[in-house]
């Protein structure tokens, strides 16, 4: 559940009146999502004939100074066909806003739904919008550093400390150990770009084997573009829980990639240690949040150990498999 700030419905109908949305018909705080606030808006809208919007409150995870970097990574992205949904402005052409005492935004509402258990069409969906995206992405100003990056990760790391092992025995010395694989491994002069960095089934918005939108940018930055399909690798091909590798999937995501961008040769060679870093970053934040997350409180926590389960299958995978042909 991921409703953190609790707005009154009276509270949003007045903050409607800032735009030309029409007034609240409804809103429904949305349970998806572990960083922000969501509701979806029902109104009146502009033109009298209804209209759906997201109101968006930003929690702890997204610094407000970075808000813009998102809107006009957004405005870029929609402006080159990309479906990504965009920042809606107020009469005074404000996007930013406070709403009990958070900073808010009003944002595009997009069709479709969330896969769970995705088919290789729909990872081959998935990866063919992903290149779409870093082709969009060619030509944008705007930069903003991965706060978990490999220095990042070993902040992580020495912040959890002795509390991984209550996780799993032994969880601390095995994630010492990859940190300093990838200390020796990690590639250094890859192609970089705006990346989205967090393209989870849940991020992806689908009707059968289409994408519909592409949401969540909060976690977009500039680094490594190909880690980009590494993290996405890392989400769509495992069973939820990390157990189970879907090689056709898999296959799939490598083969959409491909119809749309592509790796170089030096990507291609690097993909099994961005996977690896991948696979880390989301253990990393996953065990953090598990160890700083009362067991009671209203979000689900994610299992640290569906990711450590992935670490060690792309630690011993045949390279050659990762993306099919
Ligand atoms: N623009 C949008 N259009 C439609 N649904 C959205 C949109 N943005 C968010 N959602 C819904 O809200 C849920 C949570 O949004 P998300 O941005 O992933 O939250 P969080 O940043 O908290 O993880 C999504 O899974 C989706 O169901
Ligand atoms: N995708 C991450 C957590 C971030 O959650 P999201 O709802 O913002 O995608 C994970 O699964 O660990």
């Amino acid at each position: 559940m991921a409703v953190y700030t609790q707005v009154p419905a009276e509270e949003i109908d007045a903050f409607l009146t800032r735009y030309d949305a029409g007034r609240l018909v409804s809103a429904k705080g949305i349970a998806e999502g572990v960083e922000n606030s969501n509701y979806l808006l029902e109104t009146t809208g502009p033109d009298g004939n209804g209209h759906r919007y997201i109101l968006t409150l930003y929690e702890k995870r997204v610094n407000e100074a970075d808000l813009p970097f998102f809107m006009d990574l957004l405005d870029h992205l929609g402006a080159r066909g990309c479906l990504v949904p965009r920042f809606i402005a107020d009469r005074e052409g404000r996007r930013l806003q406070q709403l009990a005492g958070r900073p808010a935004c009003l944002i595009e509402f997009l069709t479709g739904i969330s896969v769970t258990e995705p088919t290789a069409g729909q990872a081959r969906a998935a990866g063919a919008a992903l290149g779409a995206m870093h082709r969009a992405a060619e030509g944008f100003a705007g930069t903003r550093r991965n706060a978990l990056d490999l220095p990042g990760w070993h902040d992580l790391a020495a912040r959890c400390g002795a509390d991984f092992d209550r996780i799993a025995p032994g969880l601390k010395a095995r994630v010492a150990e990859e940190l300093t694989f990838l200390d020796t491994h990690w590639p250094a002069e890859l192609p970089r770009s705006v990346i989205h960095a967090d393209l989870f089934p849940d991020n992806v918005l689908m009707l059968g084997d289409r994408v519909t939108g592409l949401i969540d940018f909060y976690f977009s930055c500039t680094d490594i573009r190909a880690y980009d399909l590494a993290v996405t690798h890392s989400a769509w091909v495992f069973s939820n829980d990390g157990a189970t590798w879907h090689g056709d999937r898999a296959a799939a995501l490598g083969a959409g990639y491909r119809e749309t961008h592509g790796l170089t040769e030096a990507e291609r060679a690097a993909f099994p240690v961005l996977c690896r870093g991948a696979a880390l970053r989301f253990l990393l934040t996953r065990a953090y949040d598990w160890i700083n997350t009362p067991a009671d409180a209203l979000v689900t926590r994610k299992d640290p150990l569906a990711y450590l389960r992935r670490l060690e299958f792309y630690a011993a995978a045949d390279p050659a498999m990762l993306l099919g042909a």
